[in-house]
């Protein structure tokens, strides 16, 4: 991991573009107003958010209380037995967690999913030796919540006291805190609550399953200390003011896509937190920046980017990339917060809300709380071998008969000149991780910018884009039957009931904003995926 933190702008014109961004930057002592919390960088209407969603700024020093009380719980757990890290969190509340801890090489369960496959999975792991983080900010989130209920009730069944293997993370005063205390859990650590979820990676949202887990957090603080100063700067070597400068340049030139891709930054899966602080910060307004991650410099999108797209390598510069960015990952969780903040204002909008999620979640609720709704009334448009076609009321753009091939043909060729193709995979992103082969695939054989999301992860991430973002996306929804079903204590609905109710509920949503979705439901998991993936490549030839 490279120990310098620098952003490098190696194209011309884009450098050219960005100069006088920056220097307006320095010019309106915006690096140094942000690092002191000023809440009116963004304006008037932003301003009550942004009152009290400033605090990342100086988490490198506030967050060293924590070390202490991390490294002391771990020892504990560790002398009993317990080493076996479960963290059930959605978008913020697990995305740093995971970069960390793979980057280290340190093992961590992360649960961001209602996939009931992948969430049995994790109970059959070794309960006797498992503690569950719960992390959520609101303390409301539906994917945690069922996730808390369903291991409680797995701990109490094996007979192992389920408060003394629960720790939750969350605001004060928060549903789950005051339910951490009424149950009595193990430990309950209260999160600064004028951090959003997004920024979150240095609070104890990032840090305390990370470090339970056994990653060097003091590190990533140091990390992030040894750039602050930098990045409080007003001038033109601010790194954050550079890569802003150059992400809203890019952005009125009509790039708006933020291709990212890992060329040796010894950070393993940046891109996955990254996408969201960048689709849930700038997505809205109908305007933002749609961040693509891709599997390397050669994949396509990067490789072969065209003018609607910014190519940024994580890592060392490579042949192909306009902008390169380096530093270790304490240093970068700091910088790319700075400079998405800086590019909201640049772009005009208010970067720490997320207007457009809770239409999904609204949906969502609706269709659990009219399970009819949600099974036997809906018709596919085509059902071929082990894969249902259901295209959204009215589209004409999916035939009714004729192959797979035939179908992802025709939808693909309804993408927007200069628009995307986001794959929302509501899968098992263990067991079903090859349908992650999907997003070069329908890259090249589109010639499209494609991303791939696995739901309901990505519903926190680049879900706000999607419905808030520039209008030229079109999306392919995957869904699956699942073998095997896990209820949710106290609900009345079961894992795979909630998955469903989420895809269809985002797919409704998207709809009705206009957007072409299609959604193919796999009847049969592995074989379907694979009919997929093959129609996919037969339209590439
Ligand atoms: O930490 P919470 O409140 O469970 O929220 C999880 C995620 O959901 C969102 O609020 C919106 O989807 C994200 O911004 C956040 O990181």
């Amino acid at each position: 991991m490279a120990e310098r933190t620098t952003v490098e702008i190696t194209d011309d014109t884009l450098a050219g573009a960005a100069r006088p961004l920056v220097d307006r930057l320095v010019s309106d002592g915006v690096a140094s107003a942000l690092t002191a919390q000023n809440a009116t960088l963004w304006g008037e209407e932003a301003e009550p958010e942004a009152s009290i969603r400033l605090a990342w700024t100086t988490l490198h020093k506030s967050s060293r209380a924590l070390i202490g009380e991390i490294e002391a719980l771990r020892t504990d757990l560790r002398s009993e037995g317990i080493d076996r890290i479960v963290l059930a969190g959605m978008g913020g509340s697990s995305l740093a967690p995971e970069v960390i801890t793979s980057t280290e090489g340190v093992a961590l369960t992360v649960l961001d999913t209602t996939d009931p496959g992948q969430v049995s999975d994790a109970l059959a792991g070794d309960l006797d030796r498992t503690l569950l983080v719960v992390s959520s900010k609101s303390g409301t989130t539906v994917e945690t919540d069922s996730h808390r209920r369903i291991f409680a009730e797995a701990f109490a069944e094996a007979g192992i006291d389920a408060a003394r293997r629960i720790v939750a993370v969350t605001d004060p005063g928060s549903p789950l805190a005051q339910l951490a205390a009424s149950e009595g859990y193990r430990k309950v650590f209260l999160a600064d609550p004028h951090v959003g979820g997004r920024y979150s990676a240095l609070t104890a949202f990032g840090l305390v399953p990370s470090g339970l887990a056994g990653a060097d957090v003091a590190r990533l603080l140091d990390q992030a200390a040894g750039i602050a100063e930098a990045l409080s700067a007003d001038s033109p070597d601010n790194p954050a003011l550079t890569l802003a400068a150059a992400l809203a340049a890019a952005h009125t030139d009509g790039a708006e896509k933020v291709v990212l891709t890992d060329t040796g930054s010894g950070i393993a899966g940046f891109g996955d937190w990254a996408e969201q602080l960048i689709a849930e910060s700038t997505g809205k307004e109908g305007t933002g920046l749609l961040p693509v991650v891709v599997e390397g410099p050669a994949a396509p999108g990067f490789a072969d980017a065209g003018s609607d797209a910014t190519t940024v390598a994580v890592g060392p510069r490579v042949q192909g990339a306009a902008l390169a960015v380096e530093g270790p990952l304490g240093a970068q969780f700091l910088l790319w917060e700075y400079a998405v903040a800086v590019a909201g204002r640049l772009l005009g909008i208010n970067p720490f809300d997320q207007p457009d999620v809770e239409a999904a979640k609204k949906a969502a609720r609706a269709l659990l709380d009219n399970p009819q709704a949600l099974t036997g009334t809906e018709e596919p448009s085509a059902v071929i071998g082990p894969v249902e076609v259901y295209a959204a009321p009215g589209d004409q753009a999916v035939p009714a008969t004729g192959t797979l091939a035939d179908v992802l043909r025709q939808f693909v060729g309804g993408v927007a000149d200069g628009g995307y193709l986001a794959v929302q995979a509501y899968l098992d992103r263990l067991d079903d991780a090859s349908a992650s082969l999907l997003r070069s695939e329908l890259a090249r054989c589109s010639g499209r910018q494609t991303t791939f999301g696995w739901g309901p992860r990505f519903l926190h991430s680049t879900g706000q884009y999607h419905k808030g973002g520039h209008r030229n996306g079109s999306f392919l929804q995957i869904t699956g039957s699942a073998e095997q079903d896990v209820p949710v204590p106290g609900r009345p609905y079961t894992l795979s009931t909630l998955q469903l109710a989420q895809a269809l509920g985002d797919g409704q949503v998207l709809a009705e904003g206009g957007r072409p979705v299609l959604r193919l439901h796999l009847t049969d998991r592995a074989a379907g995926l694979a009919d997929v993936v093959r129609a996919v490549q037969e339209l590439t030839r």
